[in-house]
């Protein structure tokens, strides 16, 4: 069931009619459905049934506070990249000791913020984070759980900007470096050996890649088991794609049981995932309203009022993301449009040769925006953000006011 579906020619997010939104809101404007983050967290959670684990959802993904909000009365644990992301999740009444701490930088200040808050796990990217973490915690006279970002070495099948498990890119510890890294983990006396993580890229279409990361890292495992380390969980990361075109993943039921069923028989050995894109990205539209129709010598263009500061991810990767017109039928003539902003770029575009029957004055909706849309959102070209609203059967809730042009120069200082 879509939850952003056409009632009598007009586009609903649940039982709010999407124009009403824009009319109210104005526009570019992201909309969000609290029943579809809520079904996606729960495919996900329910499929791995009585195996013990934790979904903790990547915050990167959609960061707003209604988001995160909505995840954490259900339960969620959460992986998060920066204390930023971490002061949000608190924020949002999250649960600290769900928290999982990703990414390959972590500054001294953001890990003693962290192992004051009490979260889960770091998980650590090479070694001299290891020392750093050591450091820290030694500082607090505390011990701090680590797990080691494991790089499996496996095709992600993806985009290459957003492929993270082969030998060439930053993230992760080589697996040929693995043992010696846990040894010297263990041997750090304010460090507390806890787990064992991996993530492979993002989008991915297969469930071949994970299947086989996981794989690796179980042996891993039972070889560390055999040298006196002990791994509690098992983290796979995130990754999983979703359908913007004409994609097919693996459903997230899918995806989860097939790995709770690689844990078969390690009831010892909790399993964590870090969907982001999956649990949000289809829960969630941009409306963007159509400025002008401008007959070009070679194109015709439909100049929109959402640009590349709004949603990167087509200017950044070329990703397709599908344009749908807000009210159906309106009459216009179908075309074929670029649908590009007001951004001082030639990469500034959310979708090229679209037929759409569209004119000046209409809205459209990008679909598959609620995932690294808003999160991605920038003020460039002194543009101030969208306002995001959450959908909630037929109540819809500010969750993030639209910036006023005060706030593009918020802790600027002009020269006397
Ligand atoms: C460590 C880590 N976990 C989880 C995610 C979430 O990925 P996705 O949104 O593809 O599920 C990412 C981003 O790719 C990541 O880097
Ligand atoms: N931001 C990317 C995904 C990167 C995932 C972050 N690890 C996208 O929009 O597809």
């Amino acid at each position: 069931m879509d939850f952003f579906a056409y009632k009598e020619g007009q586009l609903f997010a649940e039982d709010v009619s999407v124009t009403s939104l824009a009319q109210q809101h104005g526009t570019p404007l992201y909309v969000y459905s609290r029943a579809t983050l809520e079904r996606h967290w729960h495919a996900f959670n329910d499929a791995i049934g009585e195996h013990p684990h934790l979904i903790c959802y990547a915050v990167k993904a959609n960061s707003n506070l209604g988001v995160l909000s909505a995840l954490a009365k259900l339960g969620s644990g959460f992986d998060i990249v920066s204390g930023g992301e971490l002061a949000r999740v608190i924020e949002a009444g999250g649960d600290a000791s769900k928290v999982v701490f990703s990414g390959v930088g972590k500054k001294s200040d953001e890990i003693r913020y962290a192992l004051q808050q009490g979260i889960m796990c770091f998980n650590v990217e090479s070694e001299p984070e290891l020392h750093r973490i050591n450091a820290v915690a030694e500082s607090l006279g505390t011990q701090a759980p680590i797990s080691l970002r494991i790089n499996p070495d496996v095709d992600a099948k993806t985009h290459p900007y957003i492929s993270t498990g082969l030998k060439a890119n930053k993230f992760g510890i080589a697996r040929e470096r693995a043992i010696q890294t846990y040894e010297l983990a263990a041997s750090l006396s304010h460090l507390k050996v806890v787990g064992m993580d991996c993530h492979i890229g993002s989008q991915l279409t297969e469930i071949g890649p994970f299947v086989d990361a996981l794989e690796r890292l179980l042996l891993l495992i039972d070889e560390l088991a055999e040298r006196g380390i002990v791994i509690e969980h098992l983290d796979v990361g995130g990754g999983l794609g979703v359908t913007y075109d004409d994609e097919e993943p693996p459903h997230p039921k899918a995806y989860a049981a097939a790995m709770a069923e690689k844990m078969d028989g390690r009831s010892n050995l909790k399993l964590i995932l870090e969907p982001g894109r999956a649990i949000a990205a289809n829960a969630g539209i941009m409306v963007t309203e159509v400025e002008f129709i401008k007959q070009g010598e070679e194109k015709s263009f439909a100049i929109v009022d959402a640009a590349m500061n709004d949603l990167l991810r087509p200017a950044l990767y070329s990703a397709w993301q599908n344009i749908i017109p807000v009210i159906q039928g309106s009459g216009a003539t179908p075309h074929t449009y670029d649908v590009v902003g007001p951004v001082c770029e030639t990469g500034d575009f959310i979708g090229k040769d679209r037929e759409l029957a569209i004119c000046a004055g209409d809205f459209l909706a990008v679909r598959s925006a609620g995932a690294y849309g808003f999160t991605m959102a920038s003020n460039y070209n002194s543009r101030c953000r969208p306002a995001e609203i959450m959908v909630d059967g037929d109540e819809a809730i500010v969750v993030r006011e639209r910036e006023i042009q005060k706030d593009l120069w918020k802790g600027e200082h002009k020269l006397t």
